[in-house]
């Protein structure tokens, strides 16, 4: 039997799961005012190589999202990218990640970070009502996305400064051949140009 929440006594971690396809400043934003702002003392950005939501799209491979979303943090001490997904059955769902990482970290107590916009679609996920029952979540407002009234008692809204651009926006940037700067790090920036990544010629 699962101990709740409660009765963790370790390090607090939020966690933003993602296809980061590629990362951008929003989730980097959201990241870090999460680890800085909050009760949290860390925010893990779990990198997902295949999301239930998104079989069939166009995706990078895993590896060159992780590299990137690795360049992006780096030299941010409260930030940490995990490839735990990398070696768990395909598509990546969540609470399969939950459970192994609870396993790995038993002392730690996992929070679940997520915009409104996908706690709107929380119910389809596998498994929703343990992941309500077991996990704290953390919502930040999406554009075009109202929080529920009441909340439910598992979750917390919390107002964090957005910036509202999208993973898809910047791809098709990159396909037309215009600017991404400042909407990633330059880390970032450089070595999708370097290699080609999401060029209309790839
Ligand atoms: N600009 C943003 N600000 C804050 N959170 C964001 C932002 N963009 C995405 N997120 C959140 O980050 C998590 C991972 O998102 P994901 O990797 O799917 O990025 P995305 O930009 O929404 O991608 P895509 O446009 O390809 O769907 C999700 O919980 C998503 O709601
Ligand atoms: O567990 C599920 O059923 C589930 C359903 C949809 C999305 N997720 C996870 O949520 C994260 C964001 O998904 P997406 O589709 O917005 O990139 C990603 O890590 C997915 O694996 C998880």
């Amino acid at each position: 039997m699962n101990s709740p929440a409660s009765a963790r006594s370790g390090r607090k971690v939020g966690l933003l799961f993602g296809s980061f396809n590629p990362i951008h400043t929003g989730h980097l934003i959201l990241a870090n005012f999460m680890a800085t702002h909050t009760d949290l003392e860390a925010v893990w950005l779990v990198v997902s190589p295949q999301s239930p939501f998104k079989v069939g799209k166009e995706l990078l491979g895993e590896s060159e999202r992780l590299d990137l979303a690795q360049r992006a943090i780096a030299g941010n001490d409260r930030l940490r990218v995990l490839d735990v997904e990398f070696s768990l059955p395909k598509p990546n769902y969540t609470i399969t990640t939950l459970d192994r990482l609870r396993a790995q970290h038993p002392a730690d107590q996992f929070v679940l970070l997520m915009g409104g916009d996908n706690l709107s679609d929380l119910h389809r996920w596998e498994a929703a009502d343990r992941i309500q029952a077991e996990f704290e979540v953390y919502v930040y407002p999406r554009p075009g996305y109202a929080a529920p009234d009441p909340l439910p008692p598992s979750v917390r809204l919390v107002e964090a400064p957005l910036l509202d651009i999208s993973a898809t926006f910047l791809r098709q940037c990159l396909r037309a051949g215009q600017s991404i700067r400042y909407l990633v790090p330059e880390a970032v920036e450089q070595r999708i140009q370097a290699q080609g990544y999401y060029s209309a010629q790839q």
